[in-house]
């Protein structure tokens, strides 16, 4: 770095600068400090020069350890998607002398998660970005030994719930072509789902995880917000974002989890550290059945919420409703005491998530804007944003990305920050902050309230099964294609917001809207108290061990 000076020969800004920068801003500078104004700028100017010349900071993959090679693209080879499931194949060698906990499984990230040298789509034309770093979850991955086979397709920008608006392609259900995965961790539901990988990296900020897990027949954990580093992943509104599993059963949910949970010294929403113990997932679960002196009453002791306004958000299909409560009574027969609860907030609080969304979530997932973190940033890919949506961006984008933009301007302009001030505040009106257990001053509020009394709370994951996919979607407007989403995020998007573990675990199949013979899969959520992540995967896995899900009726 060069040492700048405020002496007479230093680089100044013009007095004409000055009057452009100001009067943009609807500002007169005072004649007499125009001159000074421009020197403390013009220093400024050479001070960040010499930090534009330096090199940027960041983690440095392993690639001698794990190289990976065979790189094909889903957009220059669209046959071999699987349908859609695929971004990209790769072949990684990821045999770690760590750990072998991954060991033999086969695993693939969301298309929003970097991997070095692999183009990252983030479901979307709008960013071409090949990533220089492997995100954390990755390295935990190959540090556990498991094999990642490649990238799954997600939808576009990630702002999207039904599965055709990936640039990749359309994604196709796996129990019926032409039906919705869900998205947005689309490739990820439908690549578990069809057994080509046995596990996936989802992301989900208003269900994108638990959407597609419960549309695929498979077992999604959006887990505590802050258990999971977010490190190298796309984000959308650092809020809500979370990285959580996919997978076939509830086993391998809490063996993915304890491969990538855990502080990275990095993501700043993380805690430094944890209660001893609480990482060890699969132990815990173990430990649990083997405790149970009553096998065939596992749930002995357990006390579930059924929470009723998940019962009654807009939208609920009677089939899912029913197939729920049935699932539910077959939770008490495992022994666990079952009681009605009431959230009265929960109803309203997907509308609280909308509207606070798009003024920080239109910023820093469009725009790339991220400050005031202090985490890792991913400045190569800031770069390729700008500072508004160039318009051939902006056609890139599907309407869920285009929609958020335009309410970002709308609400900024009209609003500013007074209403994500409002909104910010009512969310957390839902939720103690994080650290709940601890502070026990705090007032106790809406769901943790009801938690006190019960350890988790159930509900229907989704209100409406998958819906079928458009055949030439681009032929669709806007408010056709966005209201297949309308309502789909009222159950999962609240504990975006407010940080809960949920889990979704398949509890049959509902017949489809469009057509009654087609049977599609049916999810049912297990929210739990904040870092208790356990009890969801407790009760998920006392019913995966009881019941045959694809039999249940
Ligand atoms: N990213 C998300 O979680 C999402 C889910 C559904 C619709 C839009 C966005």
């Amino acid at each position: 770095m060069s040492v700048v000076t405020l002496g007479e020969d230093a680089p100044r800004l013009a007095p004409e600068e000055i009057h452009t920068l100001s009067s943009k801003a609807g500002l007169k500078i005072r004649a007499d400090h125009v001159d000074d104004f421009g020197r403390l700028l013009g220093a400024l100017d050479q001070s960040v020069q010499s930090i534009l010349d330096d090199e940027d900071y960041y983690p440095k993959p392993d690639l001698e350890k794990y190289p990976r090679t065979d790189i094909c693209y889903a957009l220059d080879s669209p046959e071999k998607s699987d349908k859609g499931g695929w971004a990209s194949k790769c072949n990684f060698k990821c045999v770690s002398p760590t750990s072998k906990l991954l060991q033999g499984k086969t695993i693939a990230l969301k298309d929003n998660v970097a991997v070095a040298g692999i183009r990252c789509t983030n479901g979307t034309a709008a960013m071409d970005w090949t990533p220089q770093l492997d995100a954390t979850i990755a390295t935990r991955i190959m540090d556990a030994s498991g094999t990642i086979t490649g990238k799954a397709a997600c939808e576009n920008a990630c702002m999207e719930g039904v599965s055709d608006t990936s640039v990749t392609g359309k994604v196709h259900n796996p129990y019926a072509d032409n039906y919705s995965c869900g998205g947005s961790s689309s490739g990820s539901g439908r690549l578990v789902g069809t057994g080509s990988v046995d596990m996936a990296i989802g992301g989900d900020q208003g269900g994108s995880i638990r959407i597609p897990s419960s549309m695929c027949g498979i077992v999604g954990l959006k887990p505590s917000w802050g258990l999971v580093p977010y490190t190298g992943i796309i984000s959308l509104e650092y809020t809500i974002d979370h990285t959580g599993s996919m997978t076939k059963t509830v086993q391998d949910a809490a063996l993915l989890l304890e491969a990538i949970a855990g502080p990275d010294g990095i993501d700043d929403r993380q805690p430094p550290f944890l209660p001893e113990g609480i990482l060890q997932y699969t132990k815990n679960l173990d430990d649990f059945f083997n405790s149970s002196d009553n096998h065939s009453r596992p749930l002995a002791g357990v006390r579930i919420g059924v929470l009723e306004e998940g019962f009654t958000i807009p939208n609920m299909d009677p089939n899912i409703f029913s197939l729920c409560k049935k699932a539910i009574d077959q939770l008490t027969s495992l022994g666990a005491d079952v009681k009605n609860v009431s959230v009265p907030a929960h109803g309203n609080a997907a509308v609280v998530w909308m509207c606070s969304m798009p003024i920080a979530g239109g910023r820093q997932g469009l725009l790339s804007d991220m400050s005031g973190r202090k985490q890792l940033y991913l400045t190569d890919r800031v770069k390729l944003s700008g500072k508004t949506l160039t318009q051939e961006a902006f056609d890139k984008l599907s309407p869920g990305g285009q929609n958020l933009y335009l309410r970002y301007l709308y609400l900024e302009g009209k609003y500013g920050p007074e209403l994500h001030a409002k909104c910010s505040n009512l969310l957390r009106k839902l939720s103690l902050s994080w650290c709940d257990g601890i502070n026990q001053r705090r007032r106790v509020d809406d769901y943790d309230h009801v938690l006190k009394d019960v350890d988790v709370l159930v509900m229907p994951t989704l209100p409406s099964p998958p819906c079928k996919l458009f055949d030439e979607p681009s032929k669709h407007g806007p408010l056709e294609r966005l209201s297949r989403n309308v309502g789909l995020v009222g159950n999962t998007a609240p504990f975006n917001s407010t940080g809960h573990p949920a889990l979704t675990v398949p509890v049959g199949f509902v017949p489809a809207h469009e057509d009654e013979n087609v049977k599609l899969p049916c999810g049912l959520q297990i929210v739990g108290k904040k870092w208790n992540d356990i009890d969801c995967l407790k009760i998920g896995a006392a019913w995966e061990k009881a019941v045959n899900w694809k039999e249940f009726t």
